[in-house]
């Protein structure tokens, strides 16, 4: 019998597959605040599940092409960072013909691109890397009136391009360790993976929040956090009172962390990444 061969992954094409895992996870993971999961629509009437999942996939080859413009440049700099622009901006062109229209992953294709690319420029250095990149000017870049820059100019608050210049201290700082913890103490992989989410709404300022619902959205959604994982985590009943309480909360002020979820992407794909190191 003639042995089949298998075709064998680049790494770009694996690194692609982290990245596309990740937002899956996410998306799959029940049940979030006021955002979209296998219960629901959360505080969004556009999306569903089924769209978050179809987004996902259309990534794919913009994450490889990412990975790949990494590989071929081999160092951080202006031509790879305007390289990582253009095929960013055509990923969200395709994104938005899967979706119709609906923005489902825009920080998702910033972070993740980010860092696919400086993982496959060096595993070791992936968020050092990706911030590096996040520094350098993108002369190409068009500067819209996103929600990000209009409660930019209303509240200072700098988003997704300051969490990414800063080394993503919410993935590193909160999030990460937040999943060893409850990992170690046995929660069970989903509500460790809802306490990392938790960890990161503690302190994060999500334009996605401020936009629909203003500091008291943020207010709300970090006590909220932070009493779900005082009271012992989602893998407890008073923790899981406690997130429900959040979920209603943060529906009534029509506040979606969308930011905050795009983060927990980024937490599970450096998860994966060190754990195929
Ligand atoms: C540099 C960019 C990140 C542009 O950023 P900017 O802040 O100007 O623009 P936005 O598009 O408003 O925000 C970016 C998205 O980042 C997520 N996010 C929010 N806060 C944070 C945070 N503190 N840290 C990290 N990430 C954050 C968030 O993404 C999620 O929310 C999206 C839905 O948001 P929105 O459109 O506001 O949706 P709704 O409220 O639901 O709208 P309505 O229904 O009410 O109409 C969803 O997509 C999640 O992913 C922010 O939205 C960068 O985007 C950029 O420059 N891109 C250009 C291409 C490029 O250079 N790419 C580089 C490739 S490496
Ligand atoms: N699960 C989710 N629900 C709503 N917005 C999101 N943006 C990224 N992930 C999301």
């Amino acid at each position: 019998m003639r042995a089949l061969k298998l075709h064998e992954l680049t790494l770009a094409e694996r690194l692609a597959d982290m990245a596309v895992d990740a937002l899956i996870d996410e998306a799959d993971l029940s049940p979030k605040p006021a955002l979209v999961d296998r219960r629901g629509n959360g505080a969004h009437h556009d999306l569903h599940l089924g769209l978050m999942h179809a987004s996902a996939l259309s990534l794919w080859p913009m994450f490889k092409e990412m990975a790949e413009a990494a590989i071929e440049w081999g160092e951080v700099g202006v031509p790879l960072r305007e390289a990582l622009g253009r095929i960013g901006r055509e990923g969200e062109q395709a994104m938005l013909v899967t979706t119709n229209g609906v923005n489902t992953h825009r920080g998702a294709i910033w972070a993740l691109g980010l860092l696919t690319a400086a993982a496959a420029l060096e595993p070791r250095a992936v968020t050092l890397n990706a911030a590096r990149l996040a520094l350098l000017n993108d002369r190409y870049a068009p500067q819209p009136m996103s929600h990000g820059a209009q409660v930019a100019q209303r509240y200072g608050a700098r988003g997704a391009r300051e969490e990414a210049q800063l080394g993503f201290p919410s993935v590193v700082q909160r999030g990460l360790p937040q999943l060893y913890k409850s990992r170690q103490q046995n929660a069970g992989e989903q509500n460790a993976r809802l306490d990392a989410l938790l960890a990161i709404m503690t302190e994060l300022a999500d334009t996605c929040v401020l936009y629909r619902a203003g500091p008291e959205g943020i207010s709300t959604m970090q006590r909220g956090a932070r009493a779900v994982l005082d009271a012992g985590g989602s893998a407890t009943l008073a923790g899981r009172r406690q997130l429900h309480e959040l979920d209603q909360h943060l529906l009534a002020l029509n506040a979606s962390p969308g930011g905050a979820a795009d983060l927990l992407a980024a937490c599970l794909f450096i998860d994966r990444l060190d754990g195929a190191l």
